[in-house]
């Protein structure tokens, strides 16, 4: 009997009457049809009135509305992921804007932080230092055998919160839940993957509720051969699919990328996607003041994967503009947790070596903002309020429109917030912030600052490469998409403040982006598929969108 139990709760080839329901790829709710009640059996199992998707949306809104908290909402979408595809991608398409700060940043880092304590059901993949030789099997026991994207992270650096362990698997649920919602990739080709290696978070490690591995991070070459046995593993398992670094910690990240860009078709979003997004950001605000790239000063308040991965990609664009390497990397400074990095400064990373110019050492960034009287400030470091008043003002004093962007998440490690950037500077910031904020209201002036992540440019990214099967992701394709997302910035958006377009245009612009990116890839011999004659049909034409499929 036992044995028959079981044998009927195994996932069958053809779906039973109630895998229609229960299995959140299939369930179509209230909204079967009663054609599909009678051929699939499901009459009796469902309340007898039929109610259409629009009638489920305005059901879950009323739901969704009603939660007091953040975190609740995050769980009731969570829930409704688990529950209805279908429709949780129907509701992020219609209310994206509402959505993106519960899905995505900030609180899904809050979502991470309580990860084990508001754990329903698993998404995605784990793998950890216990599977070591098996995590090619492991694969196999994904349902889905056609992934296209996998998004990975080692819970090491989770947005400004440090190591949160396996608790980082909030991340790569709501970057892939992005991946469909901003740029229609179909959900069943996403798979979320933690790699766990263990965790230096002391906090964790002693809560009782912690389900990951509870020893210190593995590093050196053990670490190094869990992951290149997770790329293999996705080599043998999978055909043409994507590999999205996320959130690991700049020990390993730069590594990582260096060694596997070249092998597989991989990228790092916080190294590369973050430098696509703000190089748009000073693209488009070139366009909304006026003036040149190669005349600006920048300088980053954290020298990591995202400020040097940011500034890598500016000395790349300032050369398209003409300057040399060198003169390109003179107009990008760094500071660090030490401070202004500086040719004195000993034993720098290699990351930062680059940008170490012959100067005078600051330890302080009010100093070095002083000293060097940058044209843009750049917030990557995490550090909450780091843009104090004294930095900001000096910024206006020096600047007509001074450039400043506080790009660390979430949003209580802002670099400053929307409203003392614009306070601190008479209103004359041109700002964008890496979590969003409300409109600031200032002498009767209303500012709309745009979101200045990394979102605005994976999901379109990872589009064109997907449909282009392309070999490789190059740092072309990175400077493409800055480029068609800068150009999508209109007059209406400078005028209310922004640098970015509007959240609602993200689905549009990601497959501009997409489309932009493909022709890179067969401008560059990396596609692994014909050119097509129409480039944007053939976009259109992997995008998935959230409607019920009939099943009669
Ligand atoms: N808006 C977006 O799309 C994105 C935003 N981010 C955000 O950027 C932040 C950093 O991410 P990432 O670069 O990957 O992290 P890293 O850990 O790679 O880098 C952090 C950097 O900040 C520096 N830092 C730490 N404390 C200070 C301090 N007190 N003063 C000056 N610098 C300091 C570190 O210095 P040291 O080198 O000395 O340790 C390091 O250079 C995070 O908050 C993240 O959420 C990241 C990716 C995308
Ligand atoms: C946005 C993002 O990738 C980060 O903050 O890490
Ligand atoms: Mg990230």
């Amino acid at each position: 009997m036992a044995h028959d139990l079981n044998s009927r709760l195994t996932y069958p080839n053809t779906p039973s009457n109630i895998n229609y329901l229960y299995d959140p790829a299939l369930n179509k709710g209230t909204a079967f049809t009663r054609e599909e009640r009678d051929a699939l059996g499901l009459w009796g199992l469902l309340p007898p009135g039929i109610n259409t998707m629009s009638e489920q949306v305005l059901r879950a809104m009323g739901n969704y509305r009603r939660k007091t908290s953040d975190l609740e909402k995050y769980i009731f979408l969570a829930a409704l992921q688990d529950r209805n595809q279908t429709l949780y991608y129907r509701v992020l398409a219609d209310y994206l804007e509402e959505m993106m700060p519960i899905i995505y940043t900030p609180t899904v880092g809050l979502a991470c932080q309580e990860y084990v304590h508001i754990f329903r059901r698993p998404k995605g993949i784990f793998v950890s230092s216990r599977n070591k030789g098996k995590f090619s099997r492991i694969l196999k026991n994904w349902p889905n055998k056609d992934v296209r994207v996998i998004v990975i992270t080692d819970g090491e650096r989770i947005l400004g919160l440090g190591d949160l362990g396996v608790a980082g698997m909030g991340i790569p649920v709501g970057k892939l839940s992005l991946y469909t919602a901003c740029a229609g990739i179909h959900p069943s080709w996403c798979l979320p993957v933690t790699i766990d290696v263990g965790t230096n978070n002391v906090k964790l490690q002693n809560d009782p509720l912690y389900f990951g591995m509870r020893h210190d991070r593995i590093r050196g070459e053990a670490y190094d051969s869990l992951i290149e046995e997770f790329i293999m593993a996705v080599q043998d398992n999978f055909h043409h699919t994507l590999i999205q670094f996320e959130d690991f910690g700049n020990i390993n990240a730069f590594r990582l990328l260096g060694r596997y860009r070249n092998r597989v078709c991989t990228f790092n979003d916080d190294i590369q996607g973050t430098a696509s997004v703000a190089l748009a950001g000073m693209y488009a605000a070139m366009r909304m003041i006026g003036g040149k790239l190669v005349d600006q000063k920048i300088l980053f308040l954290g020298a990591g994967e995202a400020g040097t991965g940011i500034g890598d990609l500016i000395v790349k664009a300032m050369m398209d503009e003409g300057l040399s390497q060198e003169e390109a990397r003179e107009r990008c400074w760094f500071t660090d947790s030490k401070g202004l990095i500086v040719k004195s400064r000993q034993k720098l990373a290699a990351h930062k070596v680059p940008y170490a110019h012959e100067f005078e050492y600051q330890a302080d960034f009010l100093d070095a903002v002083k000293a060097l009287k940058p044209t843009a400030v750049v917030g990557v470091s995490g550090q909450a309020k780091a843009f104090s008043q004294p930095v900001l003002e000096e910024m206006a004093r020096c600047n007509e429109r001074p450039l400043v962007f506080a790009l660390s998440n979430p949003t209580a490690n802002a670099e400053c917030t929307a409203l003392e950037a614009y306070a601190w500077t008479d209103g004359r910031a041109v700002f964008a912030s890496g979590s969003p904020f409300e409109p600031v209201n200032l002498r009767g002036v209303t500012y709309e600052p745009g979101q200045g992540n990394n979102a605005y440019i994976f999901p379109g990214v990872g589009l064109g490469v997907i449909a282009s099967r392309a070999k490789h992701v190059t740092d072309e394709m990175f400077m493409t998409a800055s480029r068609v997302l800068a150009g999508e910035v209109s007059q209406e958006d400078f005028e209310r403040g922004s640098i970015y377009p509007p959240l609602v245009k993200i689905r549009e612009v990601s497959i501009k982006i997409a489309a932009a990116v493909a022709e890179v890839a067969f401008d560059q011999g990396l596609a692994g598929v014909p050119r097509p004659d129409d480039l944007r049909d053939f976009i259109q034409s992997h995008v998935y969108e959230p409607n019920y499929q009939s099943y009669v």
